[in-house]
């Protein structure tokens, strides 16, 4: 029997890796890491928390205006100030998992890593063999590729930004460009955003991403859509945006066009692991084409959407496949999802489309959110949630914008993902008044 240095070995150290390894770890297993950049990867250090950090702001300035004086004070964001806490919070990050691994027996490499065949990776001159490998790659910003490309920032450039720009040109209306966009709205900075069709956000229902913008446009961010963008031009005053539609200034302009899946220098062509630009194929297991090599988080090609608790939940299912714990084919749940905008717009389950195209499957359950008194209290000023229906009465989707739109999807979740008949959720005592106990309110 051949001896690996390894049980298993990681390609990267994001939620893809980290989530499943300690399961490795605790039960005996002889595990490691490549990471090439920092330990944690996007999420912590580049993703969603360093922007919900800074975010906290912003709702912090709702609330204080939207308080029409009991609470005195301008709600003016001073983002050095808001980005050095930001970077504060966030530098514990890696150090914090690194160790919290170590501790368990996990060690790590540093550096690229590449797939030499089934069971080696090297990293510079460096070989290191396991029994499996698994891919958590993530993903890289994508690029336009257009003259003055160069002048572009993206999502990690932006994340770590000292001084607010006057103005900004955001091109792309997806999660990062929106939730981008309301942050400086917030912050004082004149904001313009560039859309190549007429619509924002296609994950979700196209009435909510319209509201979604229209609130938006109302606190002064400019939309600008079935817009091409063709340039980008260094100016006196900074930067030109040109444009299918006009020509837009800015002092910082920022590609929000996408995500691109890390498959480049790996190795998958020579052992012959398919993938494509939407990320590496796998099958109900997560396999690639080469058994032992499995996939996880962001470079997977999926339908679900590449989020966190996505990766989390994948690289756990690897992990108890691996244990010997599960041998079926993973069975994803329910996934919530939410824009960190103000509002946010947040789903999960059956979306609104789904239920439209099938009337003959699910009812759906319009409510405008101000009929909850609740709401009022940390002054929401208007709301939607749609509640969507299989025929046996089960709740199996919600989709909500308002200020608290995540923490009411969340609440929901279990009922989703459980399909709770309506006694078990009248047994549901939740605590009052709180936005969980509205959640469960708005099902009985
Ligand atoms: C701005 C932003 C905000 C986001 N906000 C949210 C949010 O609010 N909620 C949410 O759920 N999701 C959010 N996401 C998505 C979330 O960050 C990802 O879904 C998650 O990080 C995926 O984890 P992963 O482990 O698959 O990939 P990553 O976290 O990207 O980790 C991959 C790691 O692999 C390393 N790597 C790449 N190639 C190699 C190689 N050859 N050798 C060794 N190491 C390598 C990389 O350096 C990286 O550390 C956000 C993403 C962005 C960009
Ligand atoms: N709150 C969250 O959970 C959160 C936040 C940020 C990112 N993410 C994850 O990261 C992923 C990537 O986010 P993202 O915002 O980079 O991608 P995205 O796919 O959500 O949005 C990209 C947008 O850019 C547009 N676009 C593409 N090419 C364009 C062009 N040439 N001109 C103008 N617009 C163009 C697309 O139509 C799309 O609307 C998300 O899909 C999500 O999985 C999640």
């Amino acid at each position: 029997m051949t001896a690996y240095d390894y049980d298993v070995l990681y390609l990267g150290a994001g939620h893809g890796a980290f989530d499943g390894a300690p399961l490795l770890a605790q039960a005996g297993k002889k595990v490691a890491f490549v990471e090439k950049e920092k330990v944690g990867g996007t999420c912590p250090n580049w993703g969603c928390n360093a922007k919900v950090i800074l975010e906290n702001a912003v709702s912090l300035q709702r609330e204080l205006r939207a308080s029409n004086g009991i609470v005195s004070g301008s709600g003016d964001i001073d983002w050095t100030k808001n980005m050095a806490r930001k970077k504060e919070i966030i530098a514990i990050f890696p150090n914090a998992i690194q160790g919290g691994m170590e501790e368990l027996g996990i060690k790590f490499y540093f550096g690229a890593g590449r797939l030499a065949d089934a069971h080696t990776v090297t990293i510079g001159d460096q070989t290191v063999t396991a029994e499996n490998i698994v891919i958590a790659t993530g993903m890289h910003s994508h690029r336009l590729d257009i003259p003055g490309a160069e002048y572009l920032h993206d999502s990690k450039d932006f994340l770590s930004l000292d001084q607010a720009p006057d103005k900004m040109v955001i091109i792309g209306a997806g999660y990062i460009g929106l939730e981008t966009a309301s942050m400086m709205n917030a912050a004082g900075v004149a904001v313009t955003v560039i859309l190549r069709s007429d619509r924002a956000l296609p994950e979700f229902n196209q009435r909510y991403s319209n509201a979604l913008v229209q609130t938006l446009e109302k606190q002064g961010i400019t939309f600008v859509k079935n817009s091409q963008t063709e340039s980008v031009e260094q100016v006196t005053s900074g930067f030109a945006v040109k444009t299918s539609t006009g020509t837009y200034e800015a002092d910082y302009v920022m590609d929000a066009t996408g995500r691109t899946p890390n498959t480049a220098d790996l190795g998958l062509e020579d052992l012959g692991i398919e993938f494509d630009k939407a990320g590496i194929a796998v099958n109900e297991y997560l396999q690639t084409a080469v058994p032992n090599i499995y996939a996880t988080g962001d470079v997977v090609k999926k339908d679900q959407p590449k989020l966190t608790p996505t990766a989390t939940f994948e690289s756990q299912y690897v992990a108890k496949r691996l244990l010997g714990q599960d041998d079926k084919a993973i069975d994803y749940p329910a996934i919530g999802t939410t824009v960190f905008t103000t509002p946010r717009l947040a789903q999960a389950g059956v979306t609104l489309d789904e239920a439209a195209a099938h009337p003959d499957q699910y009812d759906v359950v319009e409510k405008d959110v101000m009929d909850d008194w609740y709401r009022m209290v940390d002054y929401e000023k208007e709301g939607h949630l749609s509640l969507i229906y299989d025929k046996e009465k089960h709740l199996v989707g919600a989709i909500e914008i308002s200020e608290h739109a995540e923490d009411i999807i969340n609440a929901l979740l279990p009922a989703i993902e459980f399909a709770y008949t309506p006694a078990q959720l009248s047994r549901l005592v939740t605590i009052f008044p709180t936005i969980g106990y509205s959640a469960i309110g708005d099902l009985l």
